[in-house]
C-alpha cells in the first residue's frame, strides 16, 4: 500500500529536474533548506509560499478566464506541473471546480485534445506498439500503480468517438479517483487504447495525435484487449481496472470476460447502475410510492441503462418481488422503441429485458409499427423515467407532461452527459410537472426556482460511486467488485440523502461532499467485499481505519536528499 502518511520524501532529483516532475515539484513553495539541498536558488523567484497562498493566486488566475475550455486547459497545465497543488486547489473547490475537470467541460477536453496536448500523462497503448506493453509498463515511474482507469475512446460521454482525444476521461476520472476518493495521485494511472477511430473529423485533422487508422474491430481488437489485460495483471496483480466510455458492442462484452479475472468494474455499466439506484431509493423514500410497486421506463437500452435496470432490479428483488414481477415493471425504450420480445437485434444484454407481447396488447399507439417513449408514458404510467441515450430534448414536453398526469411526484432522470446531451434541462421539467417532480441530472446545471427559492438539482453521476468503490476496494485488498458491492455502494448513498429527514431537501448530498460520500460509500463497499470473503487478510474492526489510512490529503512534506 503507498504511504499516504510519510512525514517526508527522500529523493535524488535537484535543480530543474526537481521542479520538472509534477509528482514532486512544491514550485515556489520549496523552503529555504530544500533550496540550499536542491539547486533551487535562482530557479525560482525568491520569496517563499504557502500552499495555502498557491491556491489563492492560482483560483484567482483560474477565474479571470473567459470560457470553461481555457480553465480546464489551465488545470490540466497545473496537474502537469504540480500535483499537491492541483489537488489542493480541487479539493478546497469541489463544486466549483467539478465542472471543468470533470463532465461538462471535460467533454471540450476530450474533442480538442489534440490541441491542448503538452505534456505527456498516462499511457497510450497503440495497436502497432501492441508487442511493447510490457516494457512500457516496466518503467519504475509505474511502481505504485494501484488503480488504473482505460478508455478506447469510442464512446465518450454522449459525444461518440474521440480516438486518442478519449485519453481525457480517464484523466478526468483519475483527478476524481484523488480529488474524491483521497487515492495518492503516484498510484493512479490513465489509459488510453489507440485502436483507431472511425470519427472523419479526427482522420482528417493534421493536427491529431492518436493513431491515424479506422477503429480496428473483431478478432484483432479482442487480442489487443487480452495482451492489455494479461499485461496489467503480470505487473500488477493486485490493481484495481476500471473501464470507462468503451461503446456498447463492447462495454458488457469485456466486462463479462474480465470480471472474474481480476479487479475490476465497468463504470457506465455498474457506477452509472449504483448512482441511479441509490438515488430512486431516496426518491422512494419522499414519494411515499414503494419501490416494489415502481414503474420504470429507461429511453436508451445501451451500457449505463441496462446496467441501471439491473440493479433496479436486484433492489426490487431485495425487497420481495420475483423476478418475474420485477422484469414486468421495466420498460426499455431504445433507437427503435420499446424492447418487445422477439424484436430484431435485440443483444444479450437487453434481452433480460424485454416486454412481453401480451403485456402491450392494448395499448393505444401513435403509429401501429412503433412503440414510442410517448407510448410507453401513456400507456404503461411509468412512475420513474430515467435517460441515458446521449440524445438532448428527447424528454419532451408532452412525454414530461405525460409523467406528471399519471404521478403526483414523479422521478425524471435526464443522466446523459455532457449538459448539451441531457434529455431535458431542469427548468424544463420543473415546469412542465409544476414543480412536483424529482430531478436528477447526469451533468451540472444552474439552479432552479422552487417555491420562490434556488434549489440546486442534485447531479446524479457516476461520481458519487466510483471513488468511494475503488478507495474501499483497494483498502481491503478485494480480489473482485462484485454487484453486491454495487448495491451496499447505492445503499450508502441514499442512507446520506438529506431528503430522509425532510422531503423538501435534495436527494443526493452536494458535490462539495463528495469526499466525505466516497468515505462512506468506501466503508459499505468494503464491509460487503468482506462478508462475500473477497477481501485479504482485514479483519472486520479494522475496515475503518485501512479506508481512512488510504486516504491522501494534499499537503507539502519536506523532501530530504538521496545520497548516491
Ligand atoms: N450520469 C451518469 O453518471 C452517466 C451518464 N451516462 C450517459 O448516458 C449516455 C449513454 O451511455 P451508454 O449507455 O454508455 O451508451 P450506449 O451507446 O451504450 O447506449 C445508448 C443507447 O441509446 C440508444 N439511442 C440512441 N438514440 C436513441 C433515441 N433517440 N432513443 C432511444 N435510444 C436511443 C443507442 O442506440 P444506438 O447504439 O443505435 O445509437 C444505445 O443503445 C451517455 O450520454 C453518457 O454520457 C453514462 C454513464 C454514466
Ligand atoms: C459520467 C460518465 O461516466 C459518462 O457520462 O460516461
Ligand atoms: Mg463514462
Amino acid at each position: 500500500m503507498f504511504d499516504t502518511t510519510a512525514a517526508f520524501v527522500t529523493t535524488g532529483r535537484s535543480g530543474y529536474e526537481l521542479l520538472a516532475d509534477p509528482q514532486l515539484n512544491k514550485g515556489t513553495a520549496f523552503s529555504e533548506t530544500e533550496r540550499d539541498a536542491f539547486d533551487l536558488h535562482g530557479l525560482l523567484p525568491p520569496n517563499v509560499s504557502t500552499l495555502d497562498e498557491q491556491v489563492s493566486r492560482r483560483l484567482q488566475a483560474l477565474r479571470s478566464f473567459e470560457t470553461d475550455l481555457e480553465r480546464y486547459a489551465f488545470l490540466r497545465e497545473l496537474q502537469d506541473t504540480n500535483e499537491t497543488l492541483f489537488y489542493a486547489l480541487l479539493v478546497g473547490n469541489l463544486e466549483e471546480l467539478l465542472p471543468i475537470v470533470y463532465t461538462p467541460t471535460v467533454g471540450a477536453g476530450c474533442q480538442q485534445f489534440s490541441r491542448l496536448f503538452r505534456k505527456p500523462r498516462g499511457l497510450f497503448l497503440s495497436i502497432p506498439h501492441k508487442a511493447r506493453i510490457d516494457r512500457i509498463f516496466a518503467q519504475p515511474r509505474f511502481d505504485a500503480v494501484e488503480a488504473i482507469v482505460v478508455t478506447d475512446g469510442e464512446r465518450i460521454l454522449g459525444l461518440g468517438d474521440q480516438g486518442a482525444g478519449g485519453m481525457g476521461i480517464p484523466i478526468g476520472k483519475l483527478a476524481l479517483y484523488t480529488g474524491c476518493g483521497g487515492l495518492h495521485p503516484a498510484t493512479t494511472l490513465p489509459i488510453l487504447l489507440d485502436v483507431g477511430t472511425d470519427n472523419s473529423d479526427c482522420l482528417t485533422d493534421p493536427l491529431y495525435v492518436g493513431w491515424r487508422h479506422e477503429r480496428v474491430r473483431g478478432q484483432e481488437y479482442d487480442d489487443f484487449v487480452e495482451a492489455f489485460v494479461s499485461a496489467v495483471i503480470k505487473r500488477w496483480p493486485r490493481v484495481l481496472l476500471q473501464w470507462e466510455d468503451f461503446a456498447k458492442n463492447n462495454a458488457t462484452r469485456l466486462l463479462e470476460r474480465y470480471r472474474d479475472r481480476l479487479c475490476t468494474f465497468n463504470d457506465d455499466v455498474q457506477g452509472t447502475a449504483a448512482v441511479a439506484t441509490g438515488t430512486l431509493l431516496a426518491a422512494v423514500n419522499v414519494t411515499g410510492v414503494p419501490l416494489t410497486e415502481q414503474r420504470v421506463a429507461v429511453l436508451g437500452a445501451g451500457s449505463a441503462g441496462c446496467g441501471i435496470a439491473s440493479l433496479i432490479r436486484a433492489a426490487m428483488r431485495d425487497a420481495g418481488l420475483s423476478e418475474s414481477e420485477a422484469t414486468a415493471r421495466f420498460y426499455m425504450v431504445d433507437r427503435d422503441g420499446l424492447l418487445v420480445e422477439g424484436m430484431p437485434g435485440l443483444t444479450s444484454f437487453q434481452l433480460p429485458f424485454v416486454q412481453a407481447r401480451k403485456a402491450i396488447e392494448g395499448w393505444k399507439l401513435d403509429h401501429p409499427d412503433r412503440i414510442g417513449l410517448l407510448d410507453v408514458v401513456r400507456n404503461a404510467r411509468p412512475t420513474v423515467l430515467i435517460g441515458v441515450s446521449g440524445q438532448a430534448g428527447t424528454f419532451s414536453e408532452p412525454v414530461v407532461r405525460a409523467m406528471a398526469e399519471c404521478n403526483g411526484r414523479p422521478i425524471i432522470f435526464p443522466l446523459s452527459n455532457p449538459t448539451s446531451r441531457a434529455e431535458a434541462t431542469p427548468v424544463d421539467i420543473e415546469a412542465w410537472t409544476e414543480g412536483r417532480a424529482l430531478i436528477g441530472v447526469g451533468s451540472p446545471f444552474p439552479p432552479i426556482t422552487r417555491g420562490g427559492a434556488r434549489f440546486k438539482v442534485d447531479q446524479t453521476n457516476n461520481s458519487y460511486i466510483f471513488p468511494g468503490v475503488g478507495l474501499g476496494a483497494l483498502a481491503v485488498g478485494a480480489s473482485r467488485v462484485s454487484d453486491g458491492m454495487f448495491m451496499a455502494a447505492a445503499k450508502a448513498l441514499a442512507s446520506s440523502s438529506a431528503a430522509r429527514d425532510n422531503p423538501k431537501h435534495n436527494l443526493l448530498p452536494p458535490v462539495s461532499a463528495l469526499r466525505e460520500v466516497a468515505a462512506k460509500v468506501a466503508f459499505a463497499v468494503a464491509i460487503q467485499a468482506h462478508q462475500e470473503g473477497l477481501t485479504a487478510d482485514v479483519p472486520i474492526d479494522r475496515i475503518d481505519q485501512r479506508i481512512h489510512a488510504k486516504i491522501w490529503t494534499p499537503r507539502y512534506v519536506p523532501y530530504r536528499r538521496k545520497m548516491d
